[in-house]
Order: C-alpha cells, then sequence, then structure tokens
C-alpha cells in the first residue's frame, strides 16, 4: 500500500504529536516529513503531502480540504510563542516586518491591527521596521529584548472572547477512515503523555518548556476552536477582498 505523505511543523509546539506517532504503529504507514508552517502549507497546496499540520490561513488556498481528527496547534489565551515584538507602544507601529516561515500569525496580526488596533503600517518583506512578527522556537527567551512584546493568541482573546487554533491536521483529499482514526489514536496518545514525553526533553534557563506544552499551547481542536478559525477566515477573506479592490 502507498504510504500517507504526512507534513508536520518542525518545531517544539509539535513534539507531542510526534511522540504520538512514533509510540504507535501507524507511523509504519506513513511518509512522515517536518517541515517550517509556510512549507508544510505549500506542501498540501502543491499535493507533495496528503495530509498536514498546516496553518489555517492557507485553508483558503486549497480547492479541497478536510479538517481531520480532534487535535490542533492552539491557545486559550497567551501562547507565549506568537509575537509582535516592537520598540514603540502598538499605536505607534509605522513599519512592520511579517515572518517568512508563518502563514497564520502573519495574517492574524494583519486583522488585530486593521480591525482591532486601528493601525495601518507599512508591511516589508525584510529590512528594519518598528516592529516584527515572529513565531515558535525563534521566539523561546527574546522577550526581554524589546520594548514591547504582544501576543497575538492573547490580543485575539481580548478582541473576539475566544481561543485559537493556529494549524489544525489537513487532509487535502479524501483519506481513508481507519487510517484517519489510527492517526487521531496516536495524536491523542502524545497529547496525553505529555508529561512522559518532557522527561526526555532538555530543558532552557531562558523559556519554560514544561508549562508551554502544558498550559501554553492547547491541543484540543473543540467547538470554540472551530468557531474561532470560522470567524478568522471571515476575517482574512475580508482583508484580501479590501487589498485586491484597493489595486
Ligand atoms: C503557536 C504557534 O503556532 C504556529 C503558527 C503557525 C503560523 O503562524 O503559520 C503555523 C503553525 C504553528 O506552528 C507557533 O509556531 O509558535
Amino acid at each position: 500500500m502507498e504510504k500517507l505523505r504526512v507534513s508536520a511543523v518542525s518545531y517544539t509546539n509539535t513534539k507531542p504529536f510526534l511522540y504520538g506517532l512514533e509510540h504507535s504503529n501507524v507511523l509504519d504507514k506513513l511518509e512522515l516529513s517536518l517541515d517550517i508552517p509556510a512549507d508544510c502549507a505549500q506542501k498540501l497546496i502543491d499535493d507533495k503531502a496528503d495530509v498536514g499540520l498546516i496553518p489555517v490561513a492557507a485553508l483558503l488556498r486549497l480547492p479541497y480540504y478536510e479538517i481531520i481528527g480532534d487535535y490542533c496547534i492552539g491557545a486559550t489565551g497567551a501562547v507565549n510563542s506568537v509575537f509582535i515584538f516592537s520598540d514603540v507602544p502598538v499605536q505607534q507601529i509605522s513599519t512592520i516586518c511579517l515572518d517568512p516561515q508563518s502563514r497564520t500569525s502573519n495574517n492574524l496580526a494583519r486583522i488585530l491591527m486593521k480591525k482591532y488596533w486601528n493601525i495601518d503600517p507599512v508591511i516589508l518583506q525584510e529590512g528594519e521596521a518598528d516592529a516584527q512578527v515572529l513565531i515558535g522556537d525563534r521566539t523561546f527567551g527574546r522577550k526581554q529584548e524589546f520594548n514591547y512584546a504582544y501576543d497575538l493568541a492573547e490580543e485575539w482573546m481580548n478582541f473576539t472572547g475566544l481561543p485559537f487554533a493556529f494549524a489544525v491536521w489537513t487532509a487535502n483529499k479524501p483519506v481513508n477512515e481507519q487510517l484517519k482514526a489510527e492517526l487521531n489514536k496516536a495524536l491523542a496518545y502524545g497529547v496525553d503523555h505529555r508529561v512522559d514525553l518532557l522527561k526526555t526533553m532538555d530543558k532552557r534557563a531562558d523559556f519554560d518548556i514544561d508549562d508551554y506544552l502544558l498550559h501554553k499551547i492547547d491541543y484540543v481542536f473543540d467547538d470554540k476552536k472551530h468557531q474561532a478559525l470560522n470567524l478568522y477566515l471571515e476575517f482574512l477573506k475580508e482583508i484580501d477582498h479590501s487589498l485586491i479592490s484597493a489595486v
């Protein structure tokens, strides 16, 4: 049987899922690759993978998709790894750099800037700016370097009263039901055994990995996070539309 091509995020936040896969038999049925989020998205768009833990912003670029399973990379309040780092208070940001590894958080920043903070900074692809979006392990221990650090999951919660889902397990074609169930069971095992996983991981003085995996990342894709996902996609369509019509 052909193996299912799976692309998962290469960051620490995905370790519980990998732990679950490594402790299950389903791994033999997968061709697993670890990629930065932007590449997980692109692989599903280009049909170089069948299933991925993909940034939710990329769902709008898939002609067919199914969110599979009960798990995600989410947060209920502060996530502690998705920030706008800034030298100035948010109201004074006039230029901002996005993170090339991100799809969801770049667009979350755009949504919050336009609809919540009512600011309209120039978005730069690279170079010096007042502020930058940064996600994942590269943010660990860096908060103190900046005058202001806006946690985007926390700001989304302040704005909407909802939790957030950054990335969801998605298929770009129908997948065998039994395989889907096996995959979901492996993911559940990993989420349920985070304490065991943490015992095997190196600790850092500048970042609390235990708190991050146990309390900041919220892995269960529940109704509230689904509601948040739908709202986020509505906002994103609005913003993209206004960009297109402004051209
Ligand atoms: C919480 C995070 O969630 C992530 C953010 C993503 C994005 O911005 O596109 C995609 C996948 C997740 O890894 C993080 O990476 O810190």
